[in-house]
């Protein structure tokens, strides 16, 4: 009997503390739950109201999320003509209501997210400049979402890790190196070229190409073969599985933001896992296998394509300034950053250049002209893209009404004044780049207009305020990939104009429609002819 009580006290005296830590780890759950979801929302709340930002009410979890949702899911399916004074409706219809109702810059919540949306270009100046590039970051929602396709590379990278890796990455896109990356590029644009005679060979030199997946495939293709260099069939490979994987994210992202969801053993999520690993387990025996190769003496350097730049970059860093090499991790989150990053946005642009020459052959004509008269007949090359401002005034054109990337957001890291605004950390800043885009007040009556006359004289002077043009967001955090798209899209456009003409297709249906970046919701299919050489 005593020692069948003594066993029982024994039990509960081990379990006793163990219920008690469990309990209070669940309260404490509990608390941050409520912080999460109600406390810390009400304070950002009460902070935005109490300086005059109104907006449309949240719900509970979910904030202004299907208010969003339903709104752009009722946007007309298809416009009748290739016009751009709708498209914003299209895109952002939430900002063009809330706009007119709670003003310009007005609060939207993404779940629990304070969103500021901010358009007055003095605050976007001092938002975006050097004052507040460590103390701004992404969002945690943001991070949770991508992180499975570009792992925390540059793009979610905050703080001072963020500095280090742009410090050590970003002379790997100077000017200087990039022009190593010109034969490939033009290569791959005439081989797709090459295939466009093939197909228009069956067709007296006449037909429709769809646009879109041409220029997807070659954008694919470029970023393999420069990134990856000799070994861009393994690239190619991995490539087509970060494709897989964003699709995953598009689909699954609303699940995303919840914390650990990847690690629920569901099959989309084992999935999911199965594919980063084999992704993440190539890229690192391709950087192994350079690594290789240089320490056993077979090759010199570690490359000229942008992963031998990186290890360079990174090798002579830690050098000159004993600043540490960035880790096997990190080489592996930029490769996946720099194709999630790059592949669709030029891929959109040189789309949407396209389309908007065919419907305008005056510009094209120029352009063609120009392209001409620099290459004089030969494959187009550093040199005389460098001085095809007609070319170039038509890509900024193209990125002004039809921007890859609508929005950028910042993240406060802590508490902080930017301009008059006081906010405390977690509240975001939403930067609406199409709205600013095609704002009449900034760009006067033509806005609408397809006009790449506007930035003869530059793009601080195309429109009213020098900042009004960020298609590559501005200041220390801007793209550091946008030399890289301008040349890729120059050397497209340059060898294909002087071969082929574009006019409208029939079947072509204008919807210009929001999926991460800015796409034709139908494609883009366009009447392309063979010109004589
Ligand atoms: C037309 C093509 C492109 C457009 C419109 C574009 C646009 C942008 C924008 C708006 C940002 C700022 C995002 C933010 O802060 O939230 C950004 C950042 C970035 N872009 Fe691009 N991009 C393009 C092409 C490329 C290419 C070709 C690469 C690389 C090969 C690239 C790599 C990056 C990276 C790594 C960042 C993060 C930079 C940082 O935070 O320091 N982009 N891009």
């Amino acid at each position: 009997m005593e020692t069948l009580v003594f066993a029982r006290w024994k039990s509960w005296a081990v379990l006793l503390p163990i219920c008690l830590v469990a309990s209070l780890r669940i309260i404490w759950m509990l608390i941050q739950f409520i912080d999460l979801v109600w406390w810390t929302p009400k304070r950002h709340a009460i902070v935005a109201q109490k300086q005059g930002l109104r907006g449309p009410a949240p719900r509970l979890l979910l904030g202004n999320v299907m208010e969003i949702k339903r709104l752009r899911e009722s946007v007309p399916d298809a416009l009748h003509a290739f016009r751009h004074d709708l498209t914003l409706q299209q895109l952002l219809p939430e900002n063009v209501l809330w706009s007119k109702l709670y003003g310009k810059n007005h609060l939207i919540w993404w779940g629990p997210d304070a969103n500021i949306v901010m358009t007055d270009m003095d605050i976007l100046k001092e938002l975006l400049s050097s004052k507040h590039t460590l103390s701004l970051g992404k969002p945690l929602l943001l991070t949770r979402f991508l992180e499975p396709v570009t792992g925390i590379g540059l793009v979610l990278a905050n703080g001072e890790t963020w500095s280090h890796e742009r410090r050590v990455i970003g002379p790997a896109f100077h000017s200087d190196k990039l022009k190593g990356l010109v034969q490939t590029m033009v290569n791959l644009a005439v081989n797709m070229a090459d295939s466009w005679d093939q197909i228009l060979w069956d067709n007296d030199g006449e037909g429709e190409i769809e646009i879109e997946g041409n220029m997807a495939e070659l954008t694919a293709d470029i970023i393999a073969h420069t990134q990856f260099g000799s070994s861009y069939k393994r690239g190619r490979v991995i490539f087509q599985l970060l494709e897989e994987l964003k699709e995953f994210v598009y689909k699954y992202g609303h699940l995303l933001i919840i914390p650990g969801i990847r690690y629920v053993p569901i099959p989309a999520f084992r999935r999911l896992r199965r594919m980063t690993l084999v992704v993440e387990t190539s890229i690192q025996d391709i950087i192994k296998d350079r690594k290789a190769a240089v320490q056993a003496g077979e090759n010199s350097s570690y490359g000229a394509d942008l992963l031998g730049l990186m290890l360079s970059e990174s090798e002579k860093n830690s050098q000159d300034k004993k600043q540490p090499q960035l880790t096997m991790q990190q080489l592996v989150d930029e490769c996946k950053t720099f194709f999630f990053a790059g592949h669709e946005t030029t891929a959109q642009l040189l789309t949407w250049a396209l389309l908007l020459l065919a419907h305008d052959s005056t510009w094209q004509d120029k352009a063609r002209a120009e392209i001409v008269s620099l290459c004089k007949g030969k494959i187009p090359d550093f040199e005389s893209i460098s001085k095809m401002k007609t070319v170039e005034m038509i890509l900024f054109e193209t990125l002004r009404l039809f921007t890859p990337a609508n929005s950028i957001i910042r993240a406060a890291l802590c508490d902080m004044k930017v301009g008059d605004l006081h906010v405390l950390k977690g509240m975001c800043f939403w930067i609406p780049i199409a709205s600013i885009h095609l704002d009449p007040e900034l760009w006067g009556d033509g806005v609408y207009d397809f006009n790449p006359e506007r930035f003869a004289e530059g793009i601080s002077k195309a429109a009213k305020h020098p900042m009004a043009f960020l298609p590559f967001a501005h200041g220390p955090r801007n793209c550091i990939g946008q030399g890289f798209a301008l040349m890729e899209a120059k050397l497209v456009l340059a060898t294909l104009l002087p071969r082929f003409s574009f006019a409208p297709s029939p079947s072509y249906r204008h919807c210009p429609q929001l999926m991460i970046t800015t796409r034709p919701k139908y494609g883009a299919p366009i009447i392309v002819k063979k010109l004589s050489s």
